[in-house]
């Protein structure tokens, strides 16, 4: 697991259009070495305000869209087009703008899907293990870019602190009461997480500032999962000044005059 860089940007407007312009240079190098690529999106405010500043930069007809596998790291487990789904959002901030494959766009299920939150966590985690090819090593596939948000209770994707999906060793699994609303959730688990080449944990605000020092301590996944979250080869913490503002100054790259 890789060791995280920290990246401090001046406000939530500037980290948004930065974290899009890293995440299309990530995807163009992606598919320059290897023809193809993937990502894990995340919901959350900033999460959709960087799919939203990938649309609004016109650098983005520099990825090959059709040649992504677009997948996601939690789900509110809602019905298909409630505004509250992180599915939702991404649609509208990003994909419904550019030329992806629907074929490669993997949401997780709906709550109209008829499945059960575990038969539906079940499907992704099969969904996974078909995408992984013998060289990912494991069930799920080595994701080129997986982006999490992060709670101001330390939770990435939908992993809240001393839940039991944080001992849980599938893939995917399905989160009952969840703290913060819906209380019905699907989430990629802290070992799906790190099969990810790159991990970027994207966080704006003050009320994150407690959750990034703590997310960035030796604290153990269970009491705070954003510690859990790393990349194979890179884990980055985007954020701006507010959410940085309780990490100690020697990890910090400030990179917004
Ligand atoms: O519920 C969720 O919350 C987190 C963080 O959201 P934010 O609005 O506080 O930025 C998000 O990362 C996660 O995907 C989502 O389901």
């Amino acid at each position: 697991m890789s060791t995280p860089t920290v990246v401090v940007h001046r406000d939530a407007e500037v980290l948004a259009q930065a974290v899009a312009a890293r995440l299309i240079t990530r995807l163009v190098d992606a598919q320059a070495a290897k023809g193809s690529a993937s990502i894990v999106l995340t919901g959350g405010t900033i999460g959709i305000a960087t799919l939203a500043a990938v649309a609004a930069n016109p650098a983005h007809v520099a990825v090959d869209w059709r040649n992504l596998d677009i997948w996601w790291g939690d789900e509110r487990y809602l019905p298909t087009g409630d505004r509250e789904r992180n599915e939702t959002g991404a649609r509208r901030a990003l994909l419904d703008h550019v030329d992806v494959d629907p074929e490669r766009v993997h949401p997780m299920p709906a709550a109209d899907s008829g499945l059960s939150p575990e038969e539906a966590a079940e499907a992704y985690a099969e969904a996974l293990r078909k995408a992984a090819r013998p060289e990912d090593h494991g069930p799920v596939p080595s994701f080129d870019l997986l982006l999490l948000g992060l709670g101001p209770d330390t939770h990435v994707a939908s992993l809240f602190p001393g839940m039991p999906a944080l001992y849980d060793e599938r893939p995917v699994v399905a989160v009952h009461g969840s703290p913060k609303p819906p209380p019905t959730r699907i989430s990629l688990t802290l070992p799906t997480i790190r099969a990810a080449r790159q991990v970027w944990i994207v966080a704006a605000g003050a009320e994150k500032a407690t959750a990034v020092r703590l997310a960035l301590s030796d604290a153990g996944p269970i009491q705070v999962p954003a510690a859990g979250a790393r990349g194979r080869q890179e884990t980055l913490f985007l954020l701006d000044r507010a959410a940085a503002s309780k990490i100690p100054p020697g990890l910090v790259r400030p990179a917004s005059p």
